[in-house]
């Protein structure tokens, strides 16, 4: 319960929080136990048998109903009292607009990915609403308070990447279980399930294999007259086998690595043991998930296979997906609770691995790595809710010379575990939170206007229903009330590129992008640039402006510092919630691995620090910055007195 002097400002308080998951459930309780009378809630998900271990207000009985309600429901039978709302809904609804937003003193945030995030860090700016963020990665938190004039907004400080690789590790010198990981996810099962329509690079070999892309163009459609055991034995030849030997013909690259070994299937099943055991006869119960394991004889996921077993289970499971979910093929993306994608990965994985010599791992490791799962501590969430609680206590009453981003560290520093840090002002080249134009580096004769949105203003500004305009002129809309005839002008439009559309964009053309749900407007500059470097701007265009580089110069990194935290990592202030979940291998850009160049070996002994959690790959949830901290060079915000 919040001291008697506070309980007023609790007591009116109209409180929004968004997400009753790992965090929402223990801010939930901790908000009610405080003294908090009137509580909405918003989440869009159902409960999930995986949930019950840490979102201690729901049970067994609750798996399949809405969290929102159910977690109301559990609160109100020890605060019967309070009103608690629940919103069974995506927070990026139109319903929750601005004027929604307008009715709290607060937004408390126990979400889970960036994308809701920053659309909540808008609203509560457009409606100027505080705003608690928050986030959890194992031991590791955050907690952070934005109000619009006294600190900066969620977006002010530029959110880090997720962990990327450059796509020529991936397809062609992989040294490390995560790269074949990342090939068979998002390259290979990518190819064969989902959007065949989407660039894959899955085929890129050696620049002067001509015969790569002639042969591969075809290689992965199944040949009508095919059988299912044919066309499982040639992909599996063409990707671990052929694909090898063409890699192994650029000798360049193999001058200072270890060479790949081509694997046939029939080295691997000289008998063909697979068709013995009847692979593709097992007949599936079919109230169980689709799964290869039962019929191959393999139980524990925690098994590391053979590559026999890793052989059979590929074809395995390429059968079902042919046989049991042919609707799903074409749309497939990677999910982690996808037990047949993820012994398909797995094994595929597994076989790429076993060709690099790298150590083939087992099915849950693998899902861990592909699912950029970090398993979550119930402690951490209660820890980072209950700081939620008192930031919000704090906000409500003013106390604005109290405010504090909180850390919590795995470890304890100088005795602490929990490191407050007085908030940052807000950056003043925020495009969020200010009005300054970005620049667009883009060549404007080649790339599409469908570019743009995508890449630009969906991707990088995170809008969600955006227009576009040069000057008067609107040039793309979004949102489901806009008249036929218009929208398929807009759909032309999005095909032509950009020199090419009704009014020309060109160098010096400024665009407007606006959403009107987030109440967000960003001029962009745009400036003509003939050619891109593809392993460095793989998006083939370069947004900046945003001095989000210069943050992270000036701050912390380097002048900041506390030696408190110097040989662990710490969250960077404000970070960590950049949801890890299916990246794009064009995304993909890993800082310190140029290995493209067959000269430039990368030294991965150097970067298996375990003491920074990068490896694994799996922490995409939260950044981890090698330098801590201490006295941010960016400016903080003055304090009045
Ligand atoms: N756009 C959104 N609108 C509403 N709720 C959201 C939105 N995005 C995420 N959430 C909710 O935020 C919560 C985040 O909780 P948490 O991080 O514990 O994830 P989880 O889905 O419960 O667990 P896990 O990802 O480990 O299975 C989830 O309940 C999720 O439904
Ligand atoms: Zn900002």
């Amino acid at each position: 319960m919040a001291p008697g002097s506070d309980m007023e400002a609790v007591k009116r308080a109209k409180v929004l929080m968004v997400g009753a998951g790992g965090i929402g459930c223990e801010l939930l309780k901790t908000l009610a136990l405080s003294g908090f009378e009137d509580i909405h809630i918003i989440d869009m998900d159902t409960i999930e048998v995986s949930n019950l271990n840490r979102q201690f207000l729901f049970r067994q009985c609750h798996v399949g109903q809405s969290k929102a309600k159910v977690a109301r429901d559990a609160v109100l039978k020890f605060r019967p009292h309070i009103n608690i709302k629940p919103y069974h809904a995506n927070v990026k609804n139109p319903e929750f607009n601005i004027e929604f937003f307008k009715q709290f003193s607060v937004v408390v945030n126990g979400l889970d990915n960036l994308d809701a995030r920053r659309h909540v860090n808008r609203l509560c700016l457009a409606a100027e609403v505080p705003l608690i963020e928050s986030g959890t990665t194992g031991f590791l938190g955050q907690v952070t308070v934005h109000v619009k004039g006294k600190t900066e907004c969620y977006e002010c400080q530029g959110k880090p990447t997720p962990k990327t690789y450059p796509v020529c590790t991936i397809t062609n010198t992989p040294s490390k279980f995560v790269h074949c990981v990342v090939w068979a996810k998002d390259l290979l099962f990518a190819k064969l399930f989902g959007d065949r329509s989407q660039e894959n690079d899955l085929n890129v070999q050696s620049s002067d294999s001509v015969d790569a892309s002639k042969n591969t163009e075809d290689v992965f459609e199944r040949n009508p007259d095919e059988d299912l055991e044919n066309y499982g034995q040639r992909i599996y030849d063409h990707v671990f086998g052929y694909n090898i030997e063409l890699a192994l013909s650029n000798e360049e690259t193999w001058r200072q690595r270890e060479k790949p070994r081509p694997i046939y299937i029939n080295d691997v099943l000289p008998e063909k043991s697979f068709q013995k055991n009847g692979y593709l006869e097992n007949s599936i119960d079919v109230n169980m998930a689709i799964s290869a394991m039962p019929a191959l004889g393999l139980k524990s996921p925690q098994d590391i296979w053979s590559l026999a077993e890793n052989t059979k289970v590929f074809l395995e499971a390429l059968s079902l997906f042919i046989k049991k979910r042919v609707k799903d093929i074409g749309n497939l993306m990677f999910d982690k609770d996808d037990q047949l994608a993820v012994e398909f990965v797995t094994a595929a994985a597994n076989i790429r691995a076993s060709s690099f010599g790298i150590p083939m791992h087992s099915l849950f490791e693998t899902k861990g790595i592909a699912g950029n799962i970090v398993h979550a501590v119930a402690t951490t969430n209660a820890i980072i809710a209950g700081l939620i609680v008192i930031e919000a206590i704090k906000v409500l009453q003013g106390d604005f010379n109290n405010y504090r981003m909180t850390y919590c560290l795995e470890f304890p520093k100088r005795k602490m575990l929990l490191m407050p840090i007085e908030p940052f002002e807000a950056n003043k080249s925020c495009y969020v939170c200010s009005e300054t134009p970005l620049i667009l580096e883009i060549n404007t004769r080649t790339s599409k206007l469908r570019d743009f949105v995508e890449k630009i203003v969906r991707n990088k500004l995170g809008m969600n229903l955006p227009l576009i305009m040069h000057g008067a002129n609107l040039i793309f809309e979004d949102g489901d009330d806009i008249e036929e005839d218009v929208a398929s002008n807009y759909a032309r439009n999005l095909d032509k590129v950009l020199a090419e559309l009704p009014s020309p964009v060109t160098s010096g053309t400024v665009l407007t992008v606006e959403d009107l749900q987030q109440e967000l407007t960003c001029n962009i500059i745009i400036k003509h640039r003939e050619e891109f470097n593809e392993e460095k701007e793989p998006d083939g265009m370069v947004l900046s402006g945003w001095t989000e580089r210069a943050n992270d110069k000036q701050s912390s990194n380097g002048e900041s510092t506390s030696s408190v935290l110097t040989n662990g990592p710490y969250v960077a202030s404000g970070k960590p919630l950049v949801s890890g979940t299916k990246r794009k291998l064009s995304e993909m850009e890993e800082a310190s691995d140029n290995s493209c160049n067959p000269s430039s070996k990368s030294n991965s002994a150097d970067r298996e620090n375990p003491q920074q959690v990068d490896d694994n790959d799996v922490l995409d949830d939260l950044v981890i910055l090698e330098v801590p901290p201490e006295v941010p060079k960016k400016k903080k915000v003055q304090l009045s007195v």
